[in-house]
């Protein structure tokens, strides 16, 4: 089949190259022309595991991107893989959607035949049918439901994993609300769920579909809240959370997936769907209790690492080296990391902040260009009289005799990663 993806971000150029990978034909739309030349190149955009080498494969033979439009007359649906980001007050802020879907439109004014347009994106229930089918309908002069459909795929991809997560999914959901828009998002998915092992697949409505991405999310980011609200009670009563959310985890009703107590959760995804669907509720009439009281503990995490860092040393004047800049490990990723509201209270507090991170540290000299960064977690801990540790890379775990080259070695862990405890004063999060 000939499909046509619109922006190519994570989702987009991950999806592009696995469409590609079985079999589909596929055309990347983005307005960034450094995007579209280095697709064109055969070099992934971004840095995701396996994307370089599935880019190089196909692109300049089923893989192409232009910033042209006009290429998605000759295909059969479009997926629209554009940013939803969040409003100040939490709300989806759909502009970026409008635009691509008013250019979709103008260019399908020109299609003869049956087109299908699939919302990708993240978006709040009954975005599809009454924001972006009557752009699409105004703009291109088409009638919904005979020239045109519109459908809804929502994507559970992670950041870190995005291939083999899209390649081989725990389920796919086909939102939509024809026959023959779900004949024709079963075909484009037929191959990969072929080749998958026939992971199961949910046939629904569209508005049922962008629901069932915030709902999965909203779940997610709600067990670990849940999973830190539990590990804090058990730090008052001097319990290993560990143990207790380990065994917790081997109910298999409850499953140990997303149940690692710390820092909390950050990221492209939870906090901003988190935050737009407590919007859409409260605008809706629905208080989302639940919902409100896992981002308070999200965003009391940091605080609670602060407080602890308090009672051992005073971060005032005080050379203070944070450990993981990135909002997890294996992405270079900084957006909404915890990292940032603890660097931004460390600087509040008067204290001289050095930050360390594998790979994230040219994204976190955006936010902070006028804090330190070291070269490696050595040379952040030589001469700190604290320590931080907010991202759960692996090397950290390693960490031992850099520890005897701080001033004063105070180690507050927020991942509960960080092995040696003898000759530091060490306390964990949870
Ligand atoms: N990043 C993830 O892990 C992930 C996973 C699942 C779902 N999502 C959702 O997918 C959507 C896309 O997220 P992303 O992370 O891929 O975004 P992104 O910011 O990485 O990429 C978006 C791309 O769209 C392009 N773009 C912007 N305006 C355009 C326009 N008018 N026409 C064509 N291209 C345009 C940008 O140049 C950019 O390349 C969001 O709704 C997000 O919530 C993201
Ligand atoms: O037990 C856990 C697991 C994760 N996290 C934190 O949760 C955040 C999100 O992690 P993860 O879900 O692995 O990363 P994302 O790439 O943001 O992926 C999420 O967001 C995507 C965008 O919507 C969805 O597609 C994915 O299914 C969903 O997992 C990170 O800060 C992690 O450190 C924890 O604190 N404890």
């Amino acid at each position: 089949m000939k499909i046509s993806i619109i922006g190519s971000g994570y989702v987009g150029t991950t999806i592009a190259a696995c469409f590609a990978e079985v079999g589909h034909d596929v055309v990347n739309v983005d307005i960034d022309e450094d995007i579209v030349a280095s697709l064109n190149d055969g070099e992934a955009p971004i840095h995701e595991p396996g994307l370089d080498e599935l880019v190089e494969k196909h692109a300049g033979d089923r893989l192409r991107a232009t910033t042209d439009y006009d290429a998605i007359v000759e295909t059969d649906a479009t997926f629209l893989a554009l940013p939803t980001p969040s409003e100040d007050d939490g709300h989806i802020d759909l502009s970026i959607m409008e635009a691509g879907a008013r250019s979709v439109g103008r260019t399908l004014a020109d299609k003869d035949g049956y087109h299908l347009v699939v919302t990708k994106s993240t978006v709040v229930p009954t975005t599809t049918e009454e924001v972006i089918a009557p752009i699409l309908e105004a703009e291109s002069g088409l009638e919904l439901g005979s020239d045109f459909d519109v459908g809804m795929n929502p994507e559970f991809l992670r950041e870190g994993s995005a291939v083999s997560d899209f390649l081989d999914p725990d389920k796919v959901v086909l939102g939509s609300e024809t026959d023959r828009a779900a004949t024709l998002l079963r075909d484009v998915f037929d191959p990969l769920v072929e080749q998958a092992d026939s992971p199961p697949v949910v046939e629904t409505g569209v508005r049922e579909a962008e629901m069932i991405k915030y709902a999965n999310n909203a779940f997610l980011a709600s067990k670990i809240s849940l999973a830190n609200d539990l590990a804090n009670i058990c730090k008052e009563y001097d319990i290993d959370s560990e143990e207790v959310l380990d065994a917790v985890g081997l109910d298999s009703r409850i499953g140990s997936a997303f149940l690692g107590a710390g820092v909390g959760w950050g990221g492209s995804c939870f906090p901003k769907d988190v935050a737009a669907i407590v919007a859409a509720a409260r605008d809706a009439g629905y208080e989302a209790k639940m919902l409100e009281a896992a981002v308070e503990v999200n965003d009391r995490q940091p605080v609670r690492m602060l407080d602890i860092l308090r009672d051992h040393a005073d971060p005032s004047g005080a050379r203070v080296a944070v450990l993981g800049l990135a909002f997890k490990p294996g992405t270079d990723d900084v957006r909404n990391s915890r990292a940032i509201p603890l660097i931004d209270a460390l600087l509040d507090s008067g204290a001289d902040v050095v930050g360390y991170d594998p790979v994230a540290t040219a994204n976190m000299r955006e936010h902070f260009p006028d804090i330190d960064y070291a070269d490696s977690a050595a040379d952040a801990l030589a001469g700190a009289d604290a320590a931080l540790v907010v991202t759960d890379w692996d090397e950290f775990a390693a960490l031992d005799d850099e520890f005897d080259a701080m001033t004063d070695a105070v180690v507050v862990d927020g991942r509960r990663i960080v092995s040696r405890r003898d000759g530091i004063v060490y306390e964990s999060l949870v």
